[in-house]
């Protein structure tokens, strides 16, 4: 009989949070305290929920939390500043803008911006050139949340078929090179890949990070793959979904994340980790 088995990321995720927290108290009492600056830039609603979430996980794990809420119409040049000024402040370990920025915002000239020293989103193009010759540096929370995904749950990437679905450089890039790495081979295939379920099919490990909602059904998807799901959508009850048809789907994979409950709360467990990680950088 044929078994799905789900990848538990709020498990997972809350497992990686106590293994910080205990690394935190264990700083705390050597008088070394860690901290995020936050930076919010107009109120987009689930942006504010995202945040709240950062927040909160820091408040868990021990990690100081400073927040910046700047209204919508905020200057770009203002920003520029504000994070400019983090740079420089030695008691800020970490700087997170949200993402997405205002439209009238350079989102890349705000990330570029960013010390890399402190860059715990990994986007900071230093960060991503670091990740494709091998070198260390921040990784995208994400994809790095997807990693921990397959080796907590057991699953083998070394030598496995991997095709990425989506090209996003917060998402598609980075893991891809996060699974070569791992000594997966990796296709990367998008919107303009022609016969996208025959090389989808070929996957050992499939991660669907397309913006589509449901749009990944069984015929995707080859018996026994593992599927991990990057999007988060609202269906048409309102209910949160995924790129990926979850009950169609699970009919022929070996193991699947759920939405919500699998990829996202890794996310911001990995934010959490990469804060922790910048304690004592020196600039690289
Ligand atoms: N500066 C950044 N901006 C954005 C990032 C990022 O990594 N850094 N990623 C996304 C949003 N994001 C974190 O910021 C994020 C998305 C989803 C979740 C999550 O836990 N999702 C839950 C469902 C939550 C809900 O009720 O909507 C789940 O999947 O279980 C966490 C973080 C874009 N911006």
């Amino acid at each position: 009989m044929h078994m799905t088995q789900i990848i538990d990321g709020k498990a997972i995720s809350a497992q990686i949070k106590d293994e910080l927290k205990t690394k935190v108290a264990a700083m705390k009492a050597e008088g070394t305290q860690v901290t995020l600056a936050v930076i919010q830039v107009g109120d987009d609603p689930a942006s504010s929920v995202y945040v709240g979430n950062k927040k909160k996980a820091c408040e868990y794990i021990g990690i100081k939390s400073l927040a910046y809420e700047l209204p919508e119409e905020t200057p770009e040049k203002e920003l520029l500043s504000l994070i400019e000024e983090l740079n420089k402040k030695v008691d800020v370990n970490g700087i997170l803008v949200q993402l997405p920025l205002p439209e009238h915002i350079d989102e890349d000239k705000v990330i570029a911006t960013i010390s890399p020293e402190k860059d715990v989103d990994g986007f900071h193009p230093q960060s991503v050139g670091a990740l494709c010759i091998g070198q260390p540096g921040f990784v995208s929370c994400t994809p790095a949340g997807i990693i921990q995904l397959l080796k907590r749950s057991g699953i083998e990437i070394s030598g496995k078929e991997c095709v990425v679905i989506g090209r996003s450089n917060i998402v598609g890039k980075p893991m891809a090179l996060l699974m070569l790495r791992e000594n997966a081979t990796v296709t990367v295939a998008h919107s303009r890949t022609k016969d996208l379920k025959e090389v989808a099919k070929r996957a050992d490990i499939l991660i669907v990070a397309i913006g589509k909602p449901k749009m990944i059904t069984k015929e995707y998807v080859k018996e026994g793959a593992v599927v991990i799901d990057v999007g988060i959508h609202r269906d048409e009850n309102k209910k949160l979904c995924g790129d990926v048809d979850y009950e169609d789907v699970a009919a022929v994979c070996s193991w699947v994340t759920p939405v919500p409950g699998g990829v996202g709360p890794m996310t911001i467990a990995m934010l959490m980790n990469n804060c922790v990680e910048s304690v004592g950088l020196e600039a690289r």
